[in-house]
């Protein structure tokens, strides 16, 4: 499913009517049906519910209006209250706001009502509707229009914001002054940036998408490059095994990890490979560092030489590049420290080693400043930052980032020739095409030390077992997601340690399978 900006979603709107002859006014009333079918199978029945609508000047105030229509004819008792002059209402939310008004709706023009009344109807309410400033909103909201968010946010009551929140910047997620704080956004048509990005994905609550009635054929002619990742979208992941299998078809990774003191990230990056299906793993690893065969009897080691602080030296370079020899993907990076010379012994690797690579980790910190290793590889690489090793490696601010996840990583991507995932809450997945796909799996539980590592090790055996880069990079981040949720379902997402999400690999494929399979509901 893709994700849009406003501007595209402007122009999407427009084609609808122009090319496809669907009358605007039509998109409006699919959109509040659709509301109003969201909030019954959300939130139960509306009859009897009361409920007050806050509707702007724009469209996203006439798709509330309209939605109050459908509500009472279900049985609610609606009020909406309208945050601008009649006269200053046009196009389709105007024709809605008639409707209404010669329907004996019942409204409140600003200006003309008492502020403690809002106050008290918004305090009895069973729902309020946030229709006051959708993908329109353009500058930092005031007046009015601020207040009323203020006391939407300070009622306690359930909120369902139409499209977006409003005050949230649908293209960065950012708040303009004030914003709604919503426990259910329903959008239209598509996802927006801003749900994803920022305090919008904060205060958006639960998103679901309604359908407004876009030929499909439409969409996809827009070659929008952004899209959410879904079961659907990753069809054919992960492949089934041919019934001949054996382990050396299944795969062999090398894992270029640990240190002294940082053992555990070369076993969990392991172990994660080995639940991902990797027929073989070796770990390449500083030699002091005994990987007792009782911690994972299943990783074959090969110990190397070290630096005086325990971290690989550049005398491991020659067995590294022979070890290359009969592998199948190399995952780089965890734990193996920010040592001089070993951050060159990771350049150099980096540059050399011919075939598909996963780095993270101190991987990328030897990348920050010196990005020209990736550009003289020859096999496809896939870079995992989060969003400080993101900083590092190209030179900008976090938050700057943040704000900008989808260009920043689509940039990078195209320039460097490289896949890069932007972790973190909806991580992020460019490819050098140009195109941007969103995982929707994860929770803030996996916020924990070590479940980078995990990701590196599931994205490798993916790389080891031949798939595509692109879907190994997507489906490896999609199952890491749903192995934490799995994991947060069974003991909180607070007490949710990397080994817990490691242990639930098994079962997030099983699930994807399930799903292609159609024993589960989608
Ligand atoms: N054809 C349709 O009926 C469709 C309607 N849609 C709805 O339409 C919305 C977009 O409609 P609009 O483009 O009319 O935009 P909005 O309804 O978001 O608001 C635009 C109006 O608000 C004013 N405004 C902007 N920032 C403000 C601020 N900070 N304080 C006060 N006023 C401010 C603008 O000057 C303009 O008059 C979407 O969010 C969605 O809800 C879409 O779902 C697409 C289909
Ligand atoms: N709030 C969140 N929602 C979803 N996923 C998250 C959230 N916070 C962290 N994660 C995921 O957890 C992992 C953390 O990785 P990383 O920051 O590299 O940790 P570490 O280096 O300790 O292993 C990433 O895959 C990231 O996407
Ligand atoms: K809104």
């Amino acid at each position: 499913m893709k994700i849009v900006t406003a501007e595209e979603m402007k122009k999407l709107d427009r084609k609808a009517t122009t090319d496809y002859a669907i009358p605007s006014l039509l998109l409006m009333e699919n959109a509040a049906r659709g509301l109003v079918d969201e909030i019954e199978k959300t939130l139960g029945p509306a009859a009897g519910k009361r409920v007050v609508i806050l509707a702007g000047r724009g469209n996203n105030g006439g798709d509330g209006i309209a939605a109050a229509r459908h509500l009472r004819m279900r049985g609610a008792q609606v009020i909406v209250y309208l945050f601008s002059p009649i006269e200053k209402v046009g196009g389709d939310a105007k024709t809605s706001l008639d409707i209404w008004m010669q329907t004996g709706g019942v409204l409140h023009v600003a200006g003309s009502f008492r502020w403690n009344h809002l106050t008290r109807e918004l305090s009895e309410s069973d729902l309020i509707i946030d229709a006051l400033l959708g993908t329109g909103l353009s500058h930092p909201v005031e007046g009015d229009y601020a207040k009323a968010i203020t006391l939407i946010n300070r009622s306690g009551r359930k909120v369902v914001a139409v499209d977006i929140p409003s005050g949230i910047s649908a293209d960065t997620g950012e708040v303009l002054g004030v914003a709604v704080k919503a426990d259910y956004t329903f959008t239209m048509a598509l996802p927006k940036w801003g749900h994803f990005l920022q305090e919008g994905l904060e205060v958006r609550g639960r998103l679901a998408v309604i359908d407004i009635g876009f030929p499909p054929a439409m969409i996809e002619a827009a070659k929008i490059p952004v899209d959410l990742i879904t079961p659907e979208g990753l069809a054919g992941f992960p492949p089934p095994r041919p019934r001949g299998a054996h382990k050396g078809t299944a795969g062999h990774l090398l894992v270029i990890a640990g240190s002294f003191g940082k053992k555990g990230a070369a076993l969990m990056t392991s172990l994660a490979a080995l639940r991902c299906g990797a027929g073989l793993v070796t770990v390449a690893l500083p030699k002091s560092i005994d990987l007792a065969t009782a911690d994972l009897m299943e990783v074959m080691t090969l110990p190397l030489p070290e630096t005086p602080e325990g971290t690989l030296s550049l005398a491991a370079e020659k067995s590294l590049l022979q070890a290359v020899q009969g592998k199948d993907a190399v995952a780089i990076g965890p734990g193996l420290l920010q040592n001089e010379e070993t951050q060159r012994l990771i350049r150099t690797l980096i540059a050399e080693i011919s075939l598909p690579i996963v780095v993270d980790a101190d991987g990328l910190n030897a990348l920050a400043g010196d990005l020209s290793a990736l550009k003289k590889r020859k096999a496809p690489a896939i870079l995992t930052p989060h969003p400080g090793e993101m900083s590092r490696l190209i030179g900008k601010r976090t938050d700057l980032i943040q704000k900008e996840r989808f260009t920043v990583a689509a940039h990078f991507a195209e320039q460097w020739g490289a896949i890069l995932v932007l972790k973190g809450a909806h991580t992020v997945v460019a490819t050098p095409d140009g195109f941007v796909r969103v995982n929707n799996t994860g929770n803030p539980g996996m916020a924990t030390a070590g479940t980078g590592d995990a990701l590196t090790g599931m994205i490798g055996a993916w790389l080891a077992q031949g798939i595509d880069p692109a879907e190994a990079a997507a489906g490896g981040v999609a199952l890491h997601g749903t192995a934490g949720d799995l994991a947060a379902a069974d003991r909180g997402e607070i007490g949710l340690i990397a080994s817990d999400l490691i242990q639930k690999i098994p079962e997030a494929i099983q699930n994807y399978v399930r799903r292609h399979s159609g024993v589960l509901p989608p």
